[in-house]
């Protein structure tokens, strides 16, 4: 008799809805913990979204008005009740889009740096009327090098809705430091004696160390593995298909086959642009597919490391593999138009889909967020899987990405977004892109040169 070994999904173990809450000081890099977990847990499957109470307070009341640095001052009796309605405004938000199961993880980002507050938020995740009490997990961004904290009032800081268009930066720096005194009066660190009970992660000086206490549950687990791979060092990350291959040329599926004239071509001219690009300690990441390896022959020693992952090979086309679209349409109508419908989701027969895809690509993400400078050279498919995360797209968008073959897509993460821009070589090729059959155009980028081409 055989026991089947009960495999949980991801969906299965993210039943219990999580609260993530942020703690710390204004200036320690809260928003962008909250912008970068957010777009991890989607792109993984796990639907996430963001509550700022800043922005509830900057809808509640007149910034200009109320004083700026003084409104954070916990003697102004009027500013706190005001700044307590904003806090519940959003749980009671949060508390909505959990219960309707519109999202499975709710971020609330705010300073949180008093117990009242927190007990607040515990008493809110454990309310009766909850379909299912929330998991609470708090993140705390602990920091005191002064630099850390200075590039962040200046990149940031200066430029928030509280500040840009009222007054000059300096102003709004000198603001926002006293804004940073007044929370400092009141800050109670979370604490492993006192605070015993809960869960939490500190994460210290942007990531230089960590202390992890009781965590609980599958979605912490994620979140804390997570945390501990990012950095905010700057780094640039490049995607490149391989050059055109013989199957490109006549329009089949997948394969192994080998580069044609023009992907020669293209790897020729793939090595002037990284010889000029001249990346310091620069790693080549490749499929074990014959054509992304006959790309990058041409630039190994260029490079500090040259790796081949079997989890960056093409998406598994199945018994698809090897046909052209046509080919498919007419052995498999009824596929075909399944795939068009839901091409996310869409299982190729004894092959993959898009979110198979997403799910075996997780590790190359993380330990793109742990390098520097790295290049991917991979496939149509794996790209689009790999651009998706860092350019923030939904899962409907991601397989209708246009990645066009002969372009280095040039990724460099910026706090709250990540620049994008496209260099578009000369060498023809064909156009593998194959458009949503309602859809006339591929889908736009986000990134904040999206539409820029460029020839290198
Ligand atoms: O999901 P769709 O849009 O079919 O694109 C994936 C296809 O792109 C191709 C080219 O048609 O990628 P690649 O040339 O990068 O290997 C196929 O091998 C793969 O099946």
């Amino acid at each position: 008799m055989f026991t089947r070994v009960h495999q949980y999904s991801t969906n299965e173990q993210v039943r219990v809805p999580n609260v993530i809450a942020l703690v710390g000081l204004p200036a320690r890099g809260k928003t962008y913990i909250s912008y970068k977990l957010c777009r991890y847990l989607n792109w993984i499957g796990i639907k996430t979204r963001a509550f700022n109470v800043g922005e509830y307070r900057r809808q509640a009341c007149d910034f200009e008005k109320e004083g700026k640095a003084d409104f954070f001052d916990h003697s102004n009796e009027r500013a706190v009740r005001i700044r307590d309605e904003c806090a519940k405004h959003a749980m009671e938000d949060m508390g909505r889009y959990l219960d309707s199961k519109k999202g499975e993880v709710a971020v609330f980002d705010a300073t949180n740096t008093t117990r009242p507050r927190r007990k607040m938020l515990l008493d809110f995740c454990n309310r009766e009327d909850h379909e299912t009490k929330f998991r609470l997990f708090f993140i705390e961004s602990v920091c005191d090098d002064p630099d850390i904290i200075d590039s962040n009032i200046t990149e940031v800081k200066v430029n928030s809705p509280d500040y840009k268009g009222r007054m000059t930066e300096e102003q709004a720096k000198q603001d926002f430091l006293q804004r940073i005194e007044k929370y400092s009066a009141q800050y109670a660190p979370l604490c492993e004696e006192k605070d015993a009970e809960l869960s939490f992660i500190k994460v210290i000086n942007a990531g230089r160390s960590f202390f992890v206490h009781n965590v609980n549950g599958h979605v912490q687990s994620r979140v804390v593995y997570f945390l501990m791979n990012i950095h905010l060092l700057p780094r640039s990350i490049y995607l490149t298909r391989h050059g055109e291959s013989e199957y490109n040329k006549i329009g089949r599926l997948g394969g192994d086959s080998p580069l044609s004239e023009n992907g020669v071509c293209y790897a020729h001219k793939l090595r002037k642009y990284f010889e000029k690009e001249n990346i310091q300690d620069l790693r080549i990441w490749c499929s074990q597919k014959i054509r992304v390896a006959q790309t990058a022959n041409h630039l190994k020693d260029l490079a500090a490391h040259v790796e081949y992952w079997k989890v960056l090979d093409e998406i598994d086309a199945g018994i698809c593999e090897g046909l052209t679209y046509e080919d498919f349409e007419a052995r498999y109508p009824k596929q075909f138009s399944e795939r068009d419908k839901d091409k996310y989701h869409y299982r190729y027969p004894s092959g993959e889909s898009y979110e198979d895809l997403v799910a075996r690509l997780e590790p190359v993400i993380m330990e793109l967020e742990r390098q520097s400078n790295v290049l991917v050279i991979s496939h149509q498919a794996t790209i689009r899987c790999i651009l998706a995360y860092f350019d923030n797209k939904k899962r409907e968008e991601l397989p209708y990405l246009n990645v066009p073959l002969h372009t280095v897509i040039k990724l460099t993460p910026k706090a709250y977004s990540c620049q994008i821009e496209m260099f578009k070589f000369k060498i023809d090729a064909v156009d593998t892109y194959r458009a949503k059959p309602t859809e006339e155009l591929p889908w736009e980028l986000n990134g904040t040169e999206s539409n820029l081409c460029r020839s290198p």
